[in-house]
């Protein structure tokens, strides 16, 4: 016999690579197990590869536990190590995200019981009340049947030896409903037709292949990506739909759910760990077959997996900053290529980044260029605010009320959007022009009227709003500046009180079953004006919603953002598309005080192209996305000479030959302190062929960062703060 085999483990750590461990039998890998690491213990995976075979192997450790997991396949392990070498990560913090997902406890099967379908002989009072709850209810775990029959738990003891009752896995059971393709067959108009019969082709060719799925708002493109979703269920394959976390509410589950006759899997940040446990084990052993979820659902152990769906993909909710920066979008396309498998892009509003992979022809074209049932578009109309301006301390131009008063008075609903929280995104003092700031983050607190409090947006912070100034201590000097959605709400109950009001941010609402709540609320007609923030911009379909207000289209126009005006057009053209998505016409009024800006103009004139042209031509001529790429280096610390410090000496050291090749800064970031930390940025601009991470790496490594000084590496940056 031989002595132990070495095998290479990758350990949630940010590590350069695996490491070597000792083990008495050879574990394929994808192995989850647990091996010791200093006094802990630490879950891995068996890794492949030949070990480094730098520990003498008298030192090695063993691993202390082969965990019964369903194994990590290759194609994860090869998504894997693609994601650590694009965003420059160590592999092992990506694991972090594809062991967050297995929610590392090992399922305690839950037992209940059910029927066997055989009567005890013996039948009392009491065995006969179990027998008819467990008919009515299906199977239920014991202390359920005990504390709806209550009866002790000796008749029920009783009822399993007589065979009248049978243990079964309440797990499995729960997975059960799975989703059919007909069971909700629509009838197609002939561009969805089109549209869905290519996509189902790629489905049933189960390779690569990447789509745009292009249709105006309301053009039914959820209802066309669903038989692409179909095709997948009757090859018996596994489908994920992404969908931006705040997309992710009741009415869009509902609207799955009656199409295949069945709740799909949801996945997000919020589930419990049994609901964790049990969509990572189901989509794993393939009980499930159609999950529904935010970006982290790309890290799920599919084994089959037929076919990716990214709705809305022109929406920033994919990108994630912290930690491992990635894309959610494009590292679905990543996956669906490692898999073989068709992705499918949706959006009323495609990112540049699409439409420039669709012009290159890396992705097909799928167009649906009408609203769906002969609705039209929409007719959409600037508010100049320097020629109606509201009334001194309002934010609703009259015009725009008076368009609320009609719809009010035909029965109808109408939307504001104003895609801020709170009521008022700044506090400042009358008296000696001190503004309210946040101690650990360079940024103001918002008032929240309803909770009689300042809260900061970035760190959380919270305190009582004041009665006296913080600074000069003048009693009563504190005015609240400019509108969130609270202080547009109080202004409709002042010009429109008859009207029923609701508000619609993700802070005003508790969870998920308020949201449906509102939703039905809206629905049923039992609110006039809803006034949303961008919570209501997605997906959502009210017949009765006729006018859209847009409080602020200039809202962001000013950052220093290369995407704002992109953004600006994409969630404008998202809400205007609520309205008039049922029989009767909708209208749009968007209040600017800049509406010869390029993109106020183009959203005036419903004109897409002409929007996309401006900004691909000005994005060319600067080498920015999707024609340049960038890397933003965020250096941050407590001290913030020394971060200023190492971020000179980081862009000291940087490549100068390579054509193309530049660096930005150091400067301090937008929000130059956050959480307490002090923050400085570089901006890395190359060029899209040059191999960006092969020329930043040995430079990144030579320089020496101290240990109170974190740096985050965000390839392909979307915010700017
Ligand atoms: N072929 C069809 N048969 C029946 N109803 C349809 C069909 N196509 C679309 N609809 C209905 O039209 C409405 C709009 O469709 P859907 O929500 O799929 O559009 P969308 O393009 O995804 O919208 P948006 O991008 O605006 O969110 C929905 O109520 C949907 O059920
Ligand atoms: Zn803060």
């Amino acid at each position: 016999m031989s002595g132990p085999t070495r095998i290479a483990v990758l350990v949630a750590l940010p590590f350069a690579g695996p490491l070597d461990y000792a083990c008495a039998e050879v574990l394929p890998p994808g192995t989850f197990v647990e091996v010791p690491l200093g006094p802990r213990r630490v879950t891995g995976v068996v890794w492949d590869g030949a070990p480094e075979g730098l520990v003498p192997a008298a030192r090695l450790r063993a691993v202390a536990a082969v965990l019964d997991w369903p194994p990590m396949r290759a194609p994860c392990r090869r998504f894997l190590d693609w994601m650590a070498a694009y965003t420059m990560s160590p592999p092992g913090m990506v694991l972090r995200h594809f062991i967050n997902a297995a929610n590392n406890d090992k399922p305690a099967p839950l037992t209940g019981y059910r029927l066997a379908g055989r009567a005890p002989e013996r039948l009392t009072p009491a065995r006969r009340l179990v027998l008819d709850h467990l008919a009515a209810e299906g199977p239920q775990a014991a202390a359920a049947i005990l504390a709806a029959t209550g009866v002790s738990a000796g008749v029920l003891r009783g009822l399993v030896e007589a065979g009248a009752l049978l243990p079964v896995d309440l797990d499995a059971v729960e997975a059960a409903p799975r989703p059919e393709p007909d069971f909700a067959l629509p009838a197609l108009s002939p561009d969805q037709s089109v549209a869905a019969d290519e996509m189902a082709a790629a489905v049933a060719g189960s390779s690569y292949k990447a789509f745009l799925l292009d249709g105006v708002t309301g053009s039914g493109k959820t209802e066309t990506y669903m038989e692409a979703i179909a095709a997948a269920l009757r090859l018996g394959r596994q489908i994920v739909v992404l969908l931006p976390e705040i997309a992710l509410t009741a009415g869009v589950i509902e609207r799955f759910a009656a199409r295949f006759g069945a709740p799909p899997a949801v996945w997000h940040s919020d589930l419990t760990a049994k609901a964790r446990r049990r969509v990572w084990r189901g989509v794993a052993d393939g009980a499930v077959s159609l999950v529904v979820g935010a970006r982290s659902a790309l890290f799920l152990p599919f084994r089959a997996l037929g076919l990716i769906v990214v709705d809305e993909e022109h929406d920033q909710g994919f990108k994630q900053d912290e930690g491992v920066a990635y894309h959610g979008r494009d590292m679905a396309v990543v996956r669906a290529s490692i898999e073989g498998c068709p992705v499918v892009l949706a959006s009323a509003t495609p990112s540049l980044e699409t439409l420039a992979n669709v012009e290159a022809g890396r992705y097909g074209h799928l167009v649906l260029r009408e609203r769906h049932g002969g609705a039209s578009l929409p007719d959409v109309s600037i508010l100049d605010m320097r020629l109606n301006p509201p009334e001194r301390g309002n934010f609703l131009s009259p015009v725009l009320t008076r368009a609320m008063a009609e719809t009010l008075a035909r029965g109808e609903q109408t939307l504001l959007f104003l895609n801020r929280r709170g009521y008022a995104p700044l506090t400042l003092c009358r008296h000696c022009g001190h503004r309210i700031e946040c101690p650990n983050c360079s940024a103001w607190l918002v008032e929240h009227r309803n909770r009689r409090q300042l809260e900061c947006h970035h760190c959380g912070h919270v305190v009582p709003k004041p009665q006296a100034c913080p600074e000069c201590g003048e009693e009563d000097s504190l005015v609240a500046c400019g509108p969130g959605v609270e202080r547009i709400d109080e202004e409709v109950a002042n010009v429109l009180p008859q009207a029923r009001r609701l508000i619609l941010a993700s802070d005003t609402l508790g969870g998920p079953l308020a949201l449906a709540a509102a939703f039905d609320a809206i629905s049923n007609r039992e609110v006039d004006v809803v006034i949303g923030t961008q919570i209501v911009a997605k997906g959502h379909h009210f017949p009765f919603l006729t006018l859209v207000g847009v409080v602020d289209a200039d809202l962001g126009l000013d950052g220093g953002d290369l995407r704002a005006g992109e953004r600006i057009f994409q969630l404008t053209t998202q809400v205007v598309g609520r309205a008039g998505r049922g029989e009767r016409p909708g209208r749009a009024l968007i209040q600017s005080f800049d509406p010869d800006a390029g993109v106020i103009r183009a959203i005036a004139r419903s004109d897409r192209d002409g929007f996309v042209a401006a900004e691909q031509a000005a994005r060319k001529r600067h080498g920015l996305p999707p024609y340049g790429r960038l890397v933003a280096l965020i250096l941050s610390g407590p001290d913030q000479a020394e971060v200023m410090t190492v971020g000179r000496a980081m862009a000291r050291s940087a490549p100068r030959d390579i054509e193309g090749f530049d660096v930005l800064g150091p400067a301090p970031a937008p929000l130059s302190l956050l959480r307490g930390r002090w923050r400085v940025r570089l901006l890395v601009r190359a060029p899209r062929r040059l191999n960006v991470q092969a020329v930043m790496r040995p430079w990144l490594d030579a320089v020496p960062v101290p240990g109170r000084v974190r740096l985050q590496i965000d390839v392909d940056p979307y915010h700017f703060m």
